[in-house]
């Protein structure tokens, strides 16, 4: 993270301000007020916030593009003042380097202007999308932070021409986002640069993080352009952040604890033939460190649980050919008077009076709730209904739960994950888990979370299962709900890695990702 992204004033009216272990990920009008406070009130001048951004710029493209002919591709924003800088201290260094510039010159301004006065060497050219594909590699300055909607005109060609260039093996380095791109959001509207490489300005912006925007950065650098940290104005607060050291804001068991302290935690769900998903669900929950863990299930399983697992406890409920039913409900609330959280959902089934079953559970179980998997499923088209809860609300779905729940196609929710998250977590009143390798932690008030992923051993079937109850652990320990998703994402994460790096990531298995759960959650550190 970048020297300049401490904390800073809380907003009044937005989200409440990010917590230590979220490096923030400023958002487009959250850098630009960074950008003008760092301008107008510390007195830096835009011209040396460009300079630095262009020296790490160079260096990035130096490291990348090692050899050969440069082109340069400057839009007319401050995007475009950057690749200036660039295509200026390239030829400094004695790269050659075809530069050219979409706009007429006279139409640059401020910054741009005096970049393009400091320029030596050959004058900037127009855009000739034929020499692309004859460099070695592209620097794209074309759109940064103030791109608004699908590019348009030149700058499509141009964007269009370096995507051709880069699919023939040409390297390109994207200028703060890569063009086309939403630095705020990661939607891609049209036309996308696919970088190789990403020189990003003070701090990562969100859309380097989110999909699509992910797939088209390529490695991301976060260059240091000397923004002061300190005090700074709300409107400079971003309201996004990249999982950090969260592991190390939660409770530790101390010498003297009891399992009574460790948190109780209830899964339910279970039918015929999906007996496996509470089984790994309580199994997690048990290994990120809950201090009871029960499963209900239906009655005509109940042996499966008894004998499966010596750890987690069992409590038969009224079922239906195998799967649970509304008359369940009235034993199961009886006894979550002593638990802390419930997950309800893992192999629950789909069942219509199963469903019926978790709708008026979700809606009148007291206690802090995960919903995965079926019990998500029973409120497609009804997120409304868990509003009215009054205990905290997790929702763990993947892309396609999340569709169902809204009412839309998949093909939405992969274009606009962000926008659909928040749209979920405003509907429900819920924290949205919206699952993938940049899952993202969506609060109704404002704040989001995304992992930094990068966890291949995770994608194989029942490891949702071991989230959900990783996370239903950790809220059963009284970790305050955003934090609590957040710690489970990251614990789920880390113990991926260990599993990859360990056993493999081809052929890792759920109960691999449970196993290396205590392993994750003592070594704590980012990685
Ligand atoms: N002083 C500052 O504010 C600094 C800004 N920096 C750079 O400046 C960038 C932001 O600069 P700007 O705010 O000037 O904006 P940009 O340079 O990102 O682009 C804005 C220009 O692109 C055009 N445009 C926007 N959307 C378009 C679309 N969909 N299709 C075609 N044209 C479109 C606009 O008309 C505008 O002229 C950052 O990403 C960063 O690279 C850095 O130099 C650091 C300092
Ligand atoms: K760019």
């Amino acid at each position: 993270m970048s020297a300049g992204a401490q904390p800073a004033v809380p907003g009044e009216n937005g989200p409440p301000a990010l917590p230590d272990w979220l490096d923030p990920l400023p958002e487009a009008a959250a850098q630009r007020a960074l950008d003008r406070w760092a301008i107008e009130q510390r007195g830096i001048a835009g011209i040396e916030l460009m300079e630095r951004a262009g020296r790490g710029l160079f260096e990035l493209t130096q490291r990348t593009i090692p050899g050969g002919t440069i082109a340069v591709v400057c839009g007319k924003g401050n995007n475009g003042g950057d690749g200036l800088v660039v295509a200026r201290l390239l030829r400094e260094a004695g790269r050659e380097v075809d530069l050219q510039l979409l706009p007429d010159p006279h139409e640059l301004h401020g910054d741009a202007l005096l970049a393009l006065g400091r320029l030596c060497g050959a004058p900037p050219r127009i855009f000739n999308p034929g020499a692309l594909v004859e460099v070695a590699g592209i620097v794209d300055a074309i759109l940064g932070t103030g791109a608004t909607g699908a590019p348009h005109g030149l700058v499509c060609d141009a964007i269009e021409a370096i995507a051709l260039a880069a699919e023939r093996g040409v390297k390109v380095v994207a200028c703060d986002v890569p063009s086309g791109v939403d630095g705020s959001t990661g939607e891609v509207a049209g036309a996308a640069v696919r970088a190789d490489a990403t020189a990003t300005f003070h701090a990562a912006k969100p859309g380097l993080w989110i999909a699509p925007g992910k797939q088209h950065a390529g490695t991301v650098e976060v260059v240091d352009i000397g923004i002061p940290g300190g005090e700074r104005p709300p409107e400079t607060v971003a309201s996004i952040g990249l999982i950090g050291n969260v592991l190390d804001a939660l409770p530790r068991r101390g010498a003297a604890a009891t399992k009574f302290d460790g948190g109780n935690v209830f899964v339910c769900g279970g039918s015929t033939g999906l007996t496996g998903a509470p089984s790994l669900a309580s199994a997690a929950a048990a290994r990120a460190g809950a201090g009871y863990v029960t499963v209900a299930v239906p009655a005509a399983l109940n042996l499966v649980f008894e004998l499966r697992q010596a750890e987690v406890m069992s409590v038969p409920l009224p079922d239906a050919d195998g799967a649970l039913v509304p008359d369940a409900l009235a034993p199961l609330l009886s006894r979550l008077e002593r638990a802390d959280a419930l997950v309800l959902g893992p192999g629950l089934g789909r069942a219509p009076a199963t469903g019926e079953f978790a709708r008026a559970l979700a809606a009148q179980a007291p206690l802090p709730l995960l919903l995965d998997a079926d019990g998500l499923n029973a409120h497609d088209e009804r997120l409304e209904l868990l509003a009215e809860r009054n205990a905290p609300t997790v929702l763990t779905p993947h892309g396609g739960e999340l569709a169902r729940l809204l009412g839309v196609d998949s093909d939405a929710v992969r274009a606009q994950r962000l926008a659909l998250a928040r749209e979920a977590a405003k509907r429900s009143g819920a924290i949205v888990v919206l699952k993938g390798d940049d899952t993202l932690v969506v609060e109704p008030e404002g704040r989001v979370a995304v992992s930094r992923g990068d966890a291949p051993a995770l994608a194989t079937a029942g490891t949702g299962d071991v989230l959900s109850g990783t996370i239903g652990a950790l809220l059963a320990r009284g970790v305050e709900p955003f934090a609590a998703a957040c710690a489970g994402v990251e614990l789920h994460r880390r113990a991926g890695r260990i599993v990859g790096a360990e056993i493999g990531v081809e052929g890792a298995i759920a109960g691999d990702v449970v196993a290396a759960l205590p392993t994750a959650r003592r070594d704590g550190a980012v990685g």
